[in-house]
């Protein structure tokens, strides 16, 4: 892993450093996401089974899974998974439900009462990404709120294995949430079946989950469709930064710096630290820990695109990361808490030495859908709240209505809008 001296580099380097691996936005990936989404817009299920056969499963034959199957898939799962979901599924459902919208109601002048309200979307579309890695911890972290939600349509999508199906775990997730509809597919063609609508596939207000750069692309081009859905974030390969000084152990972060490696070789992660001692420990743990790791191939090629950067201060290594908003943030210092005030840009934040990131990916409660590529500068971690839609109402009495008119005339008329002042003025006419 490169190791780079902070103060030493020149602006365009330390820009370089903090670069994202290549993300796939090349005009061929963007016309075949295209090419695919209107061969299912034209041809429906036909279009959806072919591209599924041709990446997923060469037999496919059925997009939906029945009830029967999924409760036969979820029938096979041991009773150790069953468990651990069942604890992760406790964990999420707990904070998520402390996230309920609650409405609200304001006099604002006398006679003036404004409300805002919350209406669940009525279908949202929950993909799980399948092709690297199967992953039914994604699927709690949609399935568990649009659940507390009570979103009427929960529909998931995920990739089938060779044999069509998909796993005991996806399906027991899958019936613990309630999820009402299963289909097996995925990449840029089952996010259009969500969006567009085929025969078995009635279209969706809103596209969660995260997916390889085929899905990312497709959700975004459905997005901007006329009438087309909602979606969430753009979230994609897995990043870690890492904050830690001579206090931090260095198994630990190299043990946390790999957990995000290992997810695809797109995945990028970083450690800042001002203490050289510590840097070059993880260095020589990663090496360590490298060599017993199942995926070690996959997490050396995030290695290669990754840094370990030593800093003057903290106060600089926290600049570095506010710089750099990384998806996931691990602060392994004794005094984390002190720092706290300066990192406020990342998807979600890992507190001290026994807060692994990944016990925020399966089980402390958080949700782990969250944005990547710097996005957290400006997009949220998911929560229950995406899975509603916000309205306001406003009731205006006959004195109210007398008292704003002043205000509300006369900024129609400064805008030139005299039909707006009218609304207003004819009912004061016609009042007595
Ligand atoms: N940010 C987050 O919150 C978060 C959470 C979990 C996973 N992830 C990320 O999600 C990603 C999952 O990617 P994945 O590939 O494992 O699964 P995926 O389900 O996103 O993609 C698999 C699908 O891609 C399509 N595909 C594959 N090759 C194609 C080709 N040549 N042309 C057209 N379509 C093709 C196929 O339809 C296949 O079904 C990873 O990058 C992982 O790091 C992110
Ligand atoms: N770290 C991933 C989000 O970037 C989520 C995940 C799922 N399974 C394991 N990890
Ligand atoms: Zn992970």
């Amino acid at each position: 892993m490169r190791v780079f001296q902070w103060s030493q580099l020149s602006d365009q380097q330390q820009a370089d450093v903090l670069a994202r691996p290549a993300q796939s936005q090349s005009v061929e990936l963007q016309q075949q996401v295209a090419a695919i989404i209107n061969a299912v817009a034209s041809e429906g299920d036909a279009a959806v089974l072919r591209y599924t056969r041709q990446f997923d499963c060469e037999t496919l034959s059925e997009l939906r899974y029945s009830e029967a199957e999924i409760a036969a898939q979820a029938g096979k799962l041991s009773t150790d998974v069953q468990q651990a979901i069942d604890t992760a599924y406790a964990t999420i459902r707990a904070f998520h439900l402390q996230q309920q919208p609650q409405d609200i109601r304001v006099e604002t002048a006398p006679g003036v009462v404004c409300t805002q309200r919350f209406d669940a979307l009525n279908a949202v579309g929950l993909y799980i990404p399948g092709g690297t890695a199967v992953l039914p911890s994604t699927a709690l972290m949609l399935g568990v709120p649009a659940q507390i939600a009570n979103n009427p349509r929960r529909v998931l999508v995920s990739p089938p294995d060779k044999n069509g199906e998909l796993s005991p775990a996806l399906m027991y997730v899958a019936q613990k949430c309630g999820i009402t509809e299963v289909y097996r597919c995925g990449g840029a063609q089952a996010i259009a079946a969500l969006a567009v609508g085929t025969e078995s596939i009635a279209p969706v207000a809103k596209i969660f989950g995260p997916g390889n750069s085929f899905v990312t692309a497709a959700k975004q081009q459905v997005a901007q469709r006329n009438g087309g859905p909602a979606i969430d974030m753009p979230a994609g390969p897995s990043e870690l930064l890492v904050i830690a000084d001579d206090t931090a152990n260095p198994a630990f972060v190299a043990a946390d710096l790999l957990s995000q490696a290992e997810h695809g070789a797109d995945s990028q992660v970083i450690l800042v630290s001002p203490s050289a001692s510590l840097i070059e420990a993880t260095q020589s743990a990663i090496e360590q820990q490298l060599e017993v790791l199942p995926r070690s191939a996959t997490a050396r090629k995030a290695l290669e695109q990754s840094a370990l950067i030593q800093t003057e201060s903290l106060e600089q290594a926290c600049q570095i990361s506010q710089r750099y908003a990384p998806e996931h943030l691990s602060v392994q210092l004794d005094d984390a808490e002190q720092y706290l005030p300066q990192l406020t840009l990342a998807g979600s934040i890992f507190i001290g030495h026994y807060t692994p990131e990944s016990g925020g990916d399966y089980a402390t409660g958080t949700n782990h859908v969250l944005p990547t590529y710097g996005f957290a500068r400006n997009y949220s971690s998911l929560g229950l709240l995406d899975f509603y839609r916000r309205y306001t109402t406003q009731t205006v009495s006959k004195q109210g209505l007398a008292q704003l008119s002043k205000a509300i005339i006369t900024l129609a008329e400064t805008e030139g809008l005299r039909a707006h002042a009218r609304a207003v003025s004819i009912r004061l006419e016609n009042q007595s």
